[in-house]
């Protein structure tokens, strides 16, 4: 489907008004080969032509969000919203268009993968959030909340390796939250955690929209799309589809490909 079938939301935001613009973005994939693209491929960078095997993970894909905004990424297993979600928290690179940030982002995908399994819950923390640019002593003084809030002061000196998955991501989503990032990406992991803990995130979610943070948000629970999002951006087989008001977008879905839980 093409550009024409795009409703926006809203106006255009101009370039001082977007804390994202999305632009013509693309990436693809190899379906047989192991790793997405060899250095001669990167070389060749644009010119490239499609191999066979290869395929459009995400194409043509448009969109403005202004600072503040809710955005729920819905659409099939496989359609391009994990992806499109590494694009804007510049953990992939497009193979066209571009991803335009105006602040900095604070992706619960980037720091689930990006823990180092033989480093201690203790370090890991330092380490990813040093990274997203709290100081030592910013951290030191946060320490406690964030192991609180995942509630796992028994596994600091802990490998991460040996947490649990749930145990995992409460202390990314732990850490992220104390993150001053105005731009949160918060994927389908935090499913994991359990219902009580999911809740707690959640609340800390409306808090952080409250105080003006942005957020991606990619569920399949329509439940959940419904409580934060205001905007929806509908994938399918990689094109966007819908871009409109959360309601809208999950109508359409709905209508498309039956009741989401
Ligand atoms: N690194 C990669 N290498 C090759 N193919 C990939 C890679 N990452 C994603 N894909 C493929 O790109 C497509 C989109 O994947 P993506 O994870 O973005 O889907 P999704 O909409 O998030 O799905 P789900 O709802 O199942 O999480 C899928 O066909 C997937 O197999």
């Amino acid at each position: 489907m093409g550009e024409a079938s795009v409703v926006p939301a809203a106006p255009a935001a101009g370039a001082a008004d977007a804390a994202i613009r999305i632009e013509g973005l693309g990436i693809r994939f190899r379906r047989n080969r192991r790793g997405r693209r060899s250095f001669k491929d990167l070389l060749a960078g644009r010119k490239r032509r499609t191999r066979p095997g290869e395929f459009w993970a995400l194409r043509d894909v448009n969109a403005v969000v202004r600072p503040g905004e809710a955005i729920g990424v819905v659409g099939r297993n496989g359609q391009g919203k994990s992806t499109l979600l590494k694009l804007v928290a510049g953990v992939m690179i497009p193979d066209e268009g571009s991803v335009q940030i105006t602040d900095g982002v604070a992706p619960l995908i980037e720091i689930t993968g990006g823990f180092v399994d033989d480093l201690t819950v203790r370090d890991n923390v330092y380490l990813t959030a040093g990274l997203h640019g709290m100081s030592r002593a910013q951290i030191d003084a946060k320490f406690d909340e964030i192991v609180g809030f995942a509630e796992i002061p028994d596994f600091v000196d802990t490998p991460y390796k040996h947490l649990s998955s749930g145990m995992k991501v409460r202390i990314a989503f732990a850490v992220i939250s104390q993150l001053e990032e105005p731009i949160m990406l918060v994927d389908e992991v935090l499913a994991v955690g359990d219902k009580a803990f999911r809740e707690k995130c959640y609340a800390r979610i409306e808090e952080m929209l409250a105080g003006g943070r942005t957020l991606f948000f990619v569920s399949h629970n329509e439940r959940d799309l419904r409580r934060f999002c205001t905007r929806g951006l509908y994938l399918d087989g990689g094109r966007l589809v819908l871009d409109g008001p959360i309601g809208d977008v999950l109508d359409r879905y709905n209508a498309d490909h039956g009741l989401l839980k």
